[in-house]
């Protein structure tokens, strides 16, 4: 596997190794002594999954306490992370990456970042492993095209929940 630091302080791109023969691959997506020994200290404590249909985009969410591991298992989709730490230089600064079942590419997100993602196929399952339980409550949420981050995405018109359409919840 390889570690690589991104534009975003604290965030990280890895590149998992993926064992390819005639039958299909075999990933290992996670193992605390090896993400560990690349710096990954999380304690994680919950896996999430959602499918999503093309076109759809979901988030930008995030809170002030979780840390997320996030994988492609299925699919492929364009994903933004983005600083929303107020107290931060950086608040703000946003970066994109695509993950697919093709590159097995993760991003690892630290807590006061956002992330979005935007699905390319016409399936995609978007896994992450998270440091803390699920707490709506505690959740931020940013429009996707919130006009102060001037964020890229290859979509003008996507799918999005109310709560996304609003860029709040309720
Ligand atoms: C996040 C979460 C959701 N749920 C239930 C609660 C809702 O009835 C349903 C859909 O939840 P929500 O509409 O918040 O899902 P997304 O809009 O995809 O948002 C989630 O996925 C984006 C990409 C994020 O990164 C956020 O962490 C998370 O908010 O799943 C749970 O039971 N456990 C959970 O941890």
């Amino acid at each position: 596997m390889t570690v690589e630091r991104t534009q975003l302080e604290g965030v990280l791109l890895i590149k998992p190794e993926a064992f390819r023969d005639f039958r299909g691959e075999y990933v290992e997506i996670y193992n605390e002594e090896l993400y560990r020994k690349n710096g990954i200290e999380v304690a994680f404590i919950q896996d999430d999954i959602s499918m999503s249909y093309k076109n759809v985009l979901r988030g930008i969410h995030g809170d002030d306490l979780t840390w997320k591991l996030i994988s492609c298992l299925h699919g492929e989709f364009y994903l933004v992370v983005l600083n929303y730490d107020k107290s931060s230089p950086d608040f703000g600064k946003w970066q994109s990456f695509t993950l697919s079942d093709k590159n097995r590419h993760q991003v690892l997100v630290p807590p006061k970042f956002g992330n979005g993602h935007f699905v390319l196929s016409e399936r995609a399952i978007f896994h992450y492993k998270q440091s803390t339980y699920y707490d709506p409550g505690k959740q931020f949420t940013v429009k996707w095209n919130d006009p102060r981050f001037n964020i890229s995405w290859p979509v003008k018109d996507p799918i999005l929940s109310k709560r996304d359409e609003l860029g709040r919840r309720g």
